[in-house]
């Protein structure tokens, strides 16, 4: 099991060490604060709920978490150690000079920075070229993006090796190439931030109305295209030039000359501090946590659904822990049991307003079991291009037992029949040993261009004679054939 170790456990480091155990990852922690345990869980219980679910494949199980005291021990074996200590330079300078002594050269050593230079961090150290800026996104158990940066003392074959890290990670390792103050990111959210802070100081709003300002508009537009794509559409038919000509010169305008900084005044600070306790003091920060969490799992599911954006980037992940899986029945050693079609954890936008599951998540879980089985006797994507698929003429859903968000649920199909046209499905949902629910389907397989029923390839035919002979001694399973009865 690889092993990482988090230096320093508060906000970022906390998102961090979620992000590695939830990808099978052990991670080791090191932090002075009696408290780092303690919040450290609460992210994790957080992180718990929220990123399995992002995921339509398992992720690994979960790796060992520990906490120490002694630096040397926490970095024993790590291959991966990111520090996440308040941003002040000698503090981050004086923890990489213990850390060098201690840690394996040819381990990455990622800073969280939101604004020092790789090159800054890296003076005084001991092996310099072993230090890269790793900066994250809060929350590093949910956003992609982490901004990679280098300086000329990092060796590519570093950079590659961590990328390759990152990707396994299911994150986004944005390569920034030339140093800078604030990376890329920062820089635009020091932009908006200080143009914020006039808005409040000068009166014109309120903390609230800017968060409107941003939330039911261009937030959500940022969130799918950015800033150049979505201007470049901004533009209509003439497109990004036709854009520039219309509104480029308003850069000379006046309510483009905002560089200046207003002043960080103890007036300042308290009346923003007022203004957002007023705005959002009725939520505690883990309630707030958790509504943000749920509202970016629904959002980047959606973007999954388009494969764009933060969504190919999750589609990528669940291909590549997918290409590990069986693609055929052929390789699956043993066909009298009931075969995996599904394992994953419930999301959050499966669940409804009684806090479960919703009911229909389940026809959508037993229907990406009968993908998986048609995929899994031969009719996948390609065959399917060739102008064979199956119908699914009828379904019946048990709902046996109930589970939430973030649940590992698991679904066993049995083939009852599997002959000709005819395919007929049992699937079993289940929690650990928990019976959650039963899935019944009749399929037909179908010519796509006449939309008529028609016999399958030999080679399906064949699949499917395999599981049937290898699942004849099963019992015939309770509850297969029935349906509601007619109250008495
Ligand atoms: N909070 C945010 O939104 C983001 C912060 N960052 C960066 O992440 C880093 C950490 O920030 P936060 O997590 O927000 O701070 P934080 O204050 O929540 O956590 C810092 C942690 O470091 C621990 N610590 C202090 N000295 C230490 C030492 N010598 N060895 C080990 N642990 C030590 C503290 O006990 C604390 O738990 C900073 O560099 C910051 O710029 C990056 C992205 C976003
Ligand atoms: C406020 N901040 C500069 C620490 C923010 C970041 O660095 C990234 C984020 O998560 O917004």
């Amino acid at each position: 099991m690889a092993v990482a170790t988090i230096i320093g456990g508060g906000v970022i480091g906390g998102g961090w060490a979620a992000r590695f155990l939830l990808n099978g990852w052990d991670v080791r922690v090191f932090d002075p604060d009696p408290e780092a345990e303690r919040k450290i869980g609460e992210v994790l219980d957080n992180a718990r709920r929220s990123l399995p679910g992002l995921s339509d494949v398992p992720l690994p199980p979960e790796g060992r978490l520990s906490f120490h005291e002694d630096l040397g021990e926490a970095v024993q074996g790590a291959v991966w150690i990111q520090e996440s200590v308040p941003e002040r330079l000698d503090l981050k300078r004086r923890v990489y000079r213990q850390l060098q002594e201690v840690c394996d050269p040819s381990a990455i050593i990622g800073s969280s920075t939101s604004g020092f230079k790789p090159s800054e961090l890296q003076e005084g150290a001991l092996r310099p070229e072993q230090i890269v800026v790793t900066h994250p996104f809060n929350p590093v158990y949910l956003l992609p993006l982490i901004e990679l940066v280098s300086s000329p003392a990092n060796d590519p074959a570093h950079i590659e090796r961590a990328k390759d890290i990152l990707t396994g990670l299911g994150l986004f390792p944005l390569h920034v190439k030339k140093e800078i103050d604030a990376h890329i990111a920062d820089r635009f959210l020091e932009a908006v931030w200080r143009e914020a802070l006039w808005l409040v100081k000068d009166g014109v709003a309120t903390t609230h109305e800017i968060d409107e300002a941003i939330r039911m508009g261009f937030g959500i537009r940022w969130a799918q295209m950015g800033l150049f794509e979505t201007y470049r559409v901004a533009g209509g038919e003439a497109g990004m030039r036709h854009f520039m000509a219309q509104f480029g010169p308003a850069l000379e305008w006046p309510w483009t000359k905002l560089m200046d900084v207003p002043e960080f005044t103890d007036e300042l600070v308290d009346l923003i501090a007022t203004q957002s306790d007023a705005q959002s003091g009725h939520h505690e920060i883990r309630d707030l946590e958790r509504i943000r969490d749920n509202n970016l799992v629904g959002m980047m599911r959606a973007l999954k659904h388009q494969n764009w954006g933060a969504g190919e980037v999750l589609n990528r992940h669940d291909q590549r822990i997918k290409s590990a899986m069986p693609g055929h029945v052929d390789q699956i050693d043993d066909l009298s049991q009931p075969i995996l079609t599904l394992a994953r954890a419930v999301p959050l936008d499966w669940t409804d307003y009684n806090g479960h599951m919703t009911e229909s998540k389940y026809l959508d879980a037993f229907a990406s079991s009968t993908d998986r089985f048609m995929e899994l006797i031969g009719c996948d994507a390609d065959y399917i291009a060739s102008g064979g698929s199956y119908f699914t003429a009828e379904t019946h859903i048990r709902h046996l037992d109930e589970t939430h968000a973030g649940a590992r649920i698991e679904v066993r199909t049995q083939m009852l029949l599997g002959q000709g046209k005819k395919l007929h499905l049992f699937h079993r949902m289940y929690e650990g040993e928990t019976l959650l629910a039963t899935g019944e389907s009749f399929l037909l397989h179908v010519d796509l261009e006449t939309r008529r029923p028609c016999a399958p390839s030999a080679g399906i035919e064949a699949a499917m004679a395999r599981i049937g002979e290898a699942q004849a001694a099963l019992p015939y399973p309770e509850g297969a054939g029935s349906a509601i009865r007619k109250p008495t």
